[in-house]
């Protein structure tokens, strides 16, 4: 044995030929955290020291290759000075660069996933051998960084410009076919062979029948690309991949900087404009949010996963009411597995229902994701009915019918009596308490909310709602089930609106507040937009229907009569009154045409001002900052109050649920997180400048506590 770590072992395999293999104890994964860094060092550092050896294979002891860097190390590592990250970035590159000039040739196995750092390790050795399966890419942009082991400088001067670009700005995972290529990898062999493979080529190397010399060459020196084309690959590249990251997710721009940067500089210097551009961007509050993100994910994993055991497994589903919901829902549970009953009391309902499910699937057909085959299939798995005949069989109900508290406790006491004991019962209700609902059953153990968002498809949040008497297989399995239909379930307890929704109207009471100052809705839909919603406010209540926006909000305002209670005529009024409901019938704050594809497309419509006007209690002149807080800091501030209720447990499912369930700007990280970016003490100070605008706007006395504390939601 030439080294024997933690992570890494180096040893003979025969006549001088060594295997430096990554293996991490006690984990089910590679990845490079500080100790496989710090083995990685004495490795190369112990074969550096024996001339015996003539070559060198890398491998992996597990079903990946290296998944990537530890994410979690990244927090406090990134806490570093920037100087100090920029020295530590050039330390730890130059354990790859040592590896890379080695006097001797290295192959690495690539035998499953290769990302980030995984990818990086590889692309120092000189050939490498990759399994079919196997993938590799670099997606540190998807964290707001860029690759920072010498991705963006070895990269480029192995596969090209043009295809490096691709690979980093993208961040996308590639499969072998690809890899071999663009030249990423020297040849692409079935998993069983890859041994075989990687030692004949490193005998080839160590025979002299392959110049390894020759092959390291091009990755030490500039980039092979005269000024003029450097100037066309990469001022069209920055062009574009601006316009598709847009101006809030910086990282994908700045890689291409940093290779045109150094295109013109061998590899140590090359390296070290990579590491001053990795600490520079380590530092941005998008980096920041985007690794909290990926975190807090994990963390949601982990807690669903912690259902498991006492789910019972949902082999037959039913859906009441094959509408909007009802379609999606049943179409979601077909085409992930799940057969279902749709039930609906009107034969168009049921059409509707169907209709909407043969249209996705036909989308998938057209897309290449699905044969016919398979779309009949998963039709056949959405069954119609307009009786509870088959209702006996079923594991859980979702109940999808209109939201009137009195409809569904009927639907619900009726569908009760139709199912066998164990059957779950889970209410898709928007606003109304789960609780309240459980009032109708004579077994409200059995009962819980399941809130999709629409399009159910889209949408990658289910809250699972506990009530009162909800007992926790009933939560279990449905947070099983949802995971089933490939959703993110968050278990959130019962109050009015949940989290989603009970976090939603306090912002669009903002919405309301800045109508009343006579500001116009198309400006707040443009500011807020360019904070980073995928939509504003004006255009989302059209999209969701102002009907529904009316009626959420009194519930809302019975819910919280404290702060949500409704204070005269509003703009939704107003709209609603005149019969102006949004998108579904054409005009709402915007009117809408149909554009060449057949898709709703927004104008402005003078009819909408001369209502608004109504409305305007006082002509206020706001900033675009002042749009911005108007909006944001009600939103903020009921998501703590949520957290702060137990309504959600942790601050990782608050802000995970508004990004999954509302689009909040995934680079902002989440409510809690934009008032830590803020800073607490100035949140509060911000909030409580904005108090004349009423209780939506009063930060609670836990938070101010924390603001004199100096405490934060994410540590
Ligand atoms: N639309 C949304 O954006 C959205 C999002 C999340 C949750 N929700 C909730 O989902 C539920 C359904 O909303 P939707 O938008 O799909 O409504 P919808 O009006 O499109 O559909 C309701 C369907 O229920 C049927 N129905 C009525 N009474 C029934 C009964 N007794 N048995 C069976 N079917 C019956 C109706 O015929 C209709 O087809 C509501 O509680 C709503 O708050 C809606």
């Amino acid at each position: 044995m030439i080294y024997e770590g933690k992570a890494i072992t180096v040893k003979a395999l025969e006549s001088g030929i060594v295997e430096l293999k990554f293996d991490l104890k006690g984990e089910s994964v590679n990845k490079f955290n500080r100790l496989t860094l710090s083995e990685l060092r004495q490795s190369v550092d112990a074969i550096k020291a024996d001339a015996s050896i003539k070559g060198v294979i890398v491998s992996s002891g597990k079903d990946v290759f290296i998944v990537g860097a530890d994410i979690t190390e990244f927090v406090e590592n990134f806490k570093l000075p920037e100087e100090q990250l920029v020295s530590s970035g050039l330390e730890a590159n130059r354990i790859f660069s040592d590896f890379e000039d080695l006097n001797v040739p290295t192959v690495v196995a690539i035998n499953g996933i290769a990302l980030g750092g995984g990818l990086e390790m590889c692309l120092a050795a000189d050939y490498r051998v990759m399994a079919e399966g196997a993938k590799i890419g670099l997606p540190e942009v998807k964290l707001g960084i860029y690759p920072g082991f010498g991705g963006t400088v070895r990269l480029p001067r192995l596969i090209g410009t043009d295809n490096a670009v691709e690979w980093i700005a993208s961040g996308k995972e590639n499969r072998a076919e690809e890899a071999l290529k663009v030249g990423a990898v020297d040849a692409v062999v079935s998993a069983d062979k890859l041994q075989a493979a990687a030692l004949d080529l490193i005998k080839r190397a160590i025979s002299g029948e392959l110049d390894y010399k020759a092959k390291r060459q091009p990755k030490l020196e500039k980039l092979k690309l005269n000024a003029i084309e450097q100037m066309m690959a990469f001022e069209t590249a920055k062009g574009f991949v601006a316009g598709q990251a847009g101006p809030n997710y910086p990282a994908p721009v700045e890689a291409i900087k940093t290779i045109q940067k150094a295109a013109n500089f061998g590899r140590d210097k090359a390296l070290e404009v990579e590491a001053a551009g990795f600490a520079k961007l380590a530092k941005t509050s998008v980096a920041e949010s985007l690794i909290g993100l990926f975190l807090n994910d994990q963390e949601l994993k982990k807690k669903a996963k912690a259902h498991d055991a006492i789910a019972q497994d949902v082999k037959l589903a039913a859906v009441l009411g094959a509408g909007i919901m009802g379609g999606g829902i049943a179409y979601q549970s077909a085409s992930k597995g799940t057969p279902i009953l749709m039930k609906d009391i009107r034969e168009e309902g049921i059409k509707m229902g169907l209709g909407e499910a043969s249209k996705l699937l036909g989308k998938r057909v057209e897309k290449g994701r699905m044969t016919t085959a398979q779309m009949a299939e998963s039709l056949s798995a959405i069954r119609p009915t307009m009786s509870y005949g088959d209702f006996g069989h079923v594991d859980i109900v979702v109940e999808a019918v209109v939201e009137n508290p009195k409809v569904k406790q009927a639907v619900l006491a009726e569908v009760e009596a139709a199912v066998k004991e164990g059957t779950i019962l889970a209410s898709n209700t928007s606003t109304i308490s789960i609780s309240l609902l459980a009032k109708a059953l004579k077994r409200p153990e059995n009962f819980v909310g399941m809130h999709f968002f629409n399009p159910v498809h889209m949408m990658p949040l289910v809250e699972v709602i506990r009530g009162e008497k909800s007992s926790d297989e009933a939560v279990a399995t449905t947070v099983a089930y949802a995971k089933k239909m490939g959703k993110n379930p968050i278990v959130v307890n019962d109050c009015p609106g949940f989290l989603v929704n009970r976090v939603l109207f306090p912002y669009f009471g903002g919405f309301s507040k800045l109508l009343s100052f006579g500001v116009d809705f198309a400006r707040i839909d443009k500011v807020m937009e360019k904070f980073g919603w995928p939509m504003g406010p004006a255009y989302l209540s059209d999209v969701v229907g102002i009907d529904t926006g009316h009626h959420g909000r009194d519930v809302m305002a019975e819910g919280f009569p404290d702060r949500m209670a409704v204070e005269g005529r509003t703009a939704v009024d107003v709209m609603y009154e005149a019969n102006r409901l949004g998108q579904k019938n054409g005009k709402g704050f915007y009117a809408y045409e149909t554009d060449k594809r057949g898709k709703p497309k927004k104008v402005s419509d003078p009819e909408a001002y001369e209502l608004l006007k109504s409305i305007v209690a006082e002509q206020r002149e706001l900033s675009d900052e002042d749009i911005v807080n108007i909006m944001m800091i009600p939103l903020c501030l009921e998501t703590v109050r949520c957290l702060e209720d137990g309504i959600v447990e942790t601050a990782a499912e608050a802000d995970m649920g508004l990004i999954y369930g509302i689009g909040f700007p995934p680079f902002r990280g989440g409510a809690l997180r934009y008032i830590d970016s803020v800073g607490v003490a100035e949140f509060v100070a911000l909030a409580d400048k904005y108090a004349d605008l009423g209780a939506l706007y009063q930060p609670t006395e836990k938070l101010r506590e924390m603001a004199k504390n100096g405490q934060t939601f994410f540590g």
